[in-house]
């Protein structure tokens, strides 16, 4: 099961390049598991079968156009240059399958917040790459009703969730476990709901355990800018 369960997410997940990259597999095969990623015992139940386990950052139909566009573009730019994408399941411990032996298995009821309606469409349509050459994320975001708040429009927390996601993977990605210490947002202009936004973001420096990034969301064109943010990061201490 455990073989199996290694196999599916190899297929699924574009593994071998996440065991190159530095610090993922540390997050993705430690042995032991800070309990900060486990789910309560009071919320177990069973570990996702293998047939459960979805890649969300995979097309779906719901995506529009401008969506899919810039899912190609990043795709067409993996095969040349360091871009690659970031798969992206419905619970963080889903993430860290391969750490567990058989007689350990979670079991799974927690959603990462981004990922937890189970209709597509709806929410949070998003998928990520990271370039590791530059330090940086790109995030192309696709807002879906239910993240509204002004009417038509999308709600201030749902965008800084999309920035502390984008900003926390391109982290995570770069130096390891990380949590998020300070998120500074300027909205500039609303997201439509239902629209396509491309995010943007960048470490700028890394002061010991500080990793401190930037952001942009704007429109697919570039021209409009939707938000600008910073973010601190605290890499975890080892026995974190
Ligand atoms: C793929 C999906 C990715 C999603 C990623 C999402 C990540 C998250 O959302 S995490 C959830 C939200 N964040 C939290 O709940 C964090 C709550 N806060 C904490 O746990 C702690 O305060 C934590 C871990 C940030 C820092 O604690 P700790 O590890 O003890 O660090 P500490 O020793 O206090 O500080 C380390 C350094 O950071 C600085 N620092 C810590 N917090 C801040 C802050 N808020 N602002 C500025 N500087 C700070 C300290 O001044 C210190 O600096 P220096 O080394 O120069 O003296």
């Amino acid at each position: 099961m455990f073989r199996c369960s290694v196999r599916l997410i190899k297929g699924l997940t574009q593994i071998t390049w996440l065991q190159e990259q530095p610090v993922l597999p540390n997050l993705l095969y430690r042995r032991s598991v800070p309990a900060a990623y486990l789910p309560s015992r009071a919320l177990r139940v069973t570990w996702p079968c293998a047939e459960e386990v979805k890649d969300f950052s995979l097309t779906n139909p719901s995506w529009s156009p401008n969506m899919r566009n810039l899912y190609n573009k990043y795709m067409e730019l993996s095969q040349q240059e360091s871009w690659k994408r970031l798969p992206s399941y419905n619970a963080t411990a889903t993430h860290l399958i391969e750490q567990y032996p058989d007689s350990a298995k979670p079991q799974v009821t927690t959603r990462l917040f981004t990922r937890n309606l189970d209709v597509e469409d709806l929410g949070f349509e998003y998928v990520m790459f990271y370039n590791q050459a530059e330090q940086r994320t790109v995030c192309s975001f696709q807002a879906g009703p239910y993240l509204e708040s002004p009417i038509g429009f999308a709600h201030g927390g749902a965008i800084a969730a999309i920035v502390d996601t984008t900003s926390g993977a391109c982290t995570i990605c770069t130096v390891g476990k990380v949590k998020t210490a300070n998120l500074n947002i300027n909205y500039r202009s609303p997201i439509t709901l239902g629209s396509t936004v491309e995010v943007q973001c960048r470490v700028d420096k890394i002061e010991g355990r500080k990793i401190f990034l930037s952001t942009e969301i704007r429109s697919v064109n570039s021209q409009v800018l939707h938000a600008e943010a910073t973010a601190l990061f605290i890499q975890m201490k080892m026995s974190e």
